[in-house]
């Protein structure tokens, strides 16, 4: 069966930084995959460039088989930025930022019709936002609006779905939910790939979790990548004694 994401020794560069090294990863179908590095290891390089918005000096990236901007183009794409990445200022409502995710199904009027407005109101429920759906984003909680951003990618209804740090800044409740949401998602077929600090949820969450410091350096299961030995390896110490130690 075609993978949903493959990734074969992509090396990216900005100028003369080197921000991924020959990185090699595969994305199964129905499975949740966490992705595990520093800051600037290279994970929002690696979404970015999945999602076709940076192209790989060398190696190859196929996305449902295909390329990276035919298959964002065709909406199989559904991202979930990092907190700096949106502007909380901008004046639209939780309910139209989660309409955004059915532009790719209106055509060029991009009038939603009754379908658009029902797979909105869906998403909304999913997420237990319904009664936040008329407010502006920023005025949201981080929880809230992270699940937000989740419900636009289910109203998308996207089959790949890449989420930069869903739990930072998160209220438990919140991460309940987006984890209950992604296991859906992987349990119907589709594939979700996650990057967190959150290393404790990792297990619950993701069938593989992936060690990236600018190369890949495990891929496999959670209980087996999170190792003291390999979280050393990746950051120097061991993340999930921080806080005992601190
Ligand atoms: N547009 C850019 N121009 C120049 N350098 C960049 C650019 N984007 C990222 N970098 C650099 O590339 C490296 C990888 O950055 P990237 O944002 O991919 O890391 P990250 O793992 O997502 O980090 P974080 O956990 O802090 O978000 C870093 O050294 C970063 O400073």
């Amino acid at each position: 069966m075609t993978l949903a994401i493959d990734v074969a020794n992509a090396t990216v560069h900005y100028g003369s930084l080197l921000a991924l090294d020959k990185a090699s990863i595969q994305l199964e179908r129905g499975s949740v995959c966490g992705l595990v590095g520093m800051n600037g290891s290279g994970k929002s390089t690696l979404f970015k460039t999945i999602m076709g918005l940076v192209k790989p000096d060398t190696g190859s990236v196929l996305v449902n088989g295909t390329n990276p901007l035919q298959a964002r183009k065709s909406g199989a794409i559904g991202y979930v930025p990092q907190n700096e990445a949106v502007d909380w200022d901008f004046p639209i409502s939780v309910r139209e930022v989660v309409m955004t995710g059915r532009y790719g199904h209106m055509g060029f009027t991009r009038r939603p019709r009754k379908a658009d407005h029902e797979a909105v109101e869906q998403a909304l429920a999913r997420v237990e936002l319904t009664e936040q759906a008329s407010r502006q984003i920023g005025q949201l909680s981080g929880g809230q609006k992270k699940r937000a951003f989740v419900a636009r990618c289910i109203a998308q209804e996207a089959n790949i779905m890449l989420l930069d740090e869903p739990f930072a800044g998160v209220d438990k409740r919140s991460e309940a939910t987006i984890t209950k949401l992604l296991r859906e998602v992987a349990d119907q077929g589709g594939s979700v790939l996650i990057s967190t600090h959150d290393l404790h949820a990792l297990p619950n969450l993701a069938d593989q979790a992936i060690l990236l410091m600018r190369k890949v350096l495990m891929q496999g299961d959670p209980q087996l990548v999170l190792q003291p030995e390999n979280l050393a390896m990746a950051f120097g110490l061991d993340p999930m004694n921080r806080g005992e130690d601190a």
